[in-house]
């Protein structure tokens, strides 16, 4: 729960978050995603491509990294995402209670707890079918009953949270508009029901019409996870953003309010 704006003197333990609205605190029992001093210089060269990275974005909210291109954006979803290792730096999920304070150690966040939709992520689809792309990677005949009872509900949950009801398992992934397409993309992740999902222009490649289907869509998830999104389209996306941060050229991260 967030409560309203605070006083700048309040304690510096209390995450604050900026947001259309004004500085922010969380201020009951939550977590946070806590990425600390993340500097990332690929193996083999003498340039740092994100350096000393820090963001904290409340679970459940919505995070927007904006900035122009070439500055590191995608490079850092791609470290959040274990694609990459980063050269320093730490990626946790924390814990706190009421009184603001830290909850035990910080939660390692594994890559297997995050989930990644890449730009015009329907070019990548593997499968002839809806249901075949989704579930690509399963195990087919060993999985013991308690798997697959688990693997039909994160089925059901991925369907019902991107509202893929409509579209028949059997239909080509190809053959989808380009909404359905991207909706398809956001199944394949969350049906791994990941902690943080992680999107590179979500709305990129999209119609009109498909972009206001997919924000509304957005607006949903984010009610039950953690988003990170790296975007141009600030106008359309601002109503769902919670806090926002500009990468400047080096992959120099600062956090700054949307201005429209
Ligand atoms: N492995 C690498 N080695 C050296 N330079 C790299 C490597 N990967 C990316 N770069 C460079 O790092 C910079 C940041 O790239 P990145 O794709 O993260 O930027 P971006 O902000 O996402 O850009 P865009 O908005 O155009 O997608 C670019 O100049 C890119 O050419």
């Amino acid at each position: 729960m967030r409560a309203a704006s605070v006083p700048s003197s309040s304690p510096d333990y209390l995450p604050r978050f900026c947001s259309r609205t004004g500085p922010l605190r969380v201020s009951s029992e939550h977590s946070c995603l806590e990425v600390k001093k993340l500097r990332y210089r690929p193996p083999g060269t003498q340039l740092d491509l994100l350096s000393d990275v820090t963001l904290s974005l409340p679970v459940k909210s919505f995070g927007l990294v904006f900035g122009r291109s070439g500055s590191g954006k995608t490079t850092l979803l791609q470290i959040l995402a274990g694609l990459s290792a980063p050269t320093s730096g730490s990626i946790c999920i924390q814990h706190y209670g009421s009184d603001g304070s830290p909850k035990l150690s910080p939660e390692i966040l594994l890559p297997e707890r995050v989930g990644i939709v890449f730009q015009f992520p329907e070019r990548y689809f593997l499968a002839d079918t809806v249901l075949e792309e989704v579930t690509f990677g399963w195990p087919r005949q060993k999985a013991d009953s308690s798997t697959r009872e688990q693997l039909a509900s994160n089925l059901q949950y991925a369907f019902s949270a991107v509202g893929l009801h409509a579209i028949s398992l059997e239909e080509n992934p190809h053959s989808l508009s380009g909404g359905f397409k991207r909706r398809l993309a956001l199944a394949v992740q969350l049906v791994q029901k990941p902690a943080l999902l992680l999107l590179d222009e979500p709305l990129a490649g999209l119609d009109w019409k498909a972009r206001a289907d997919v924000v509304k869509l957005l607006k949903h998830l984010k009610k039950e996870l953690t988003i990170l999104a790296v975007s141009h389209d600030l106008k359309e996306l601002s109503a769902l953003v919670d806090v926002s941060w500009r990468m400047e050229m080096g992959g120099i991260l600062k956090e700054e309010r949307l201005t429209l």
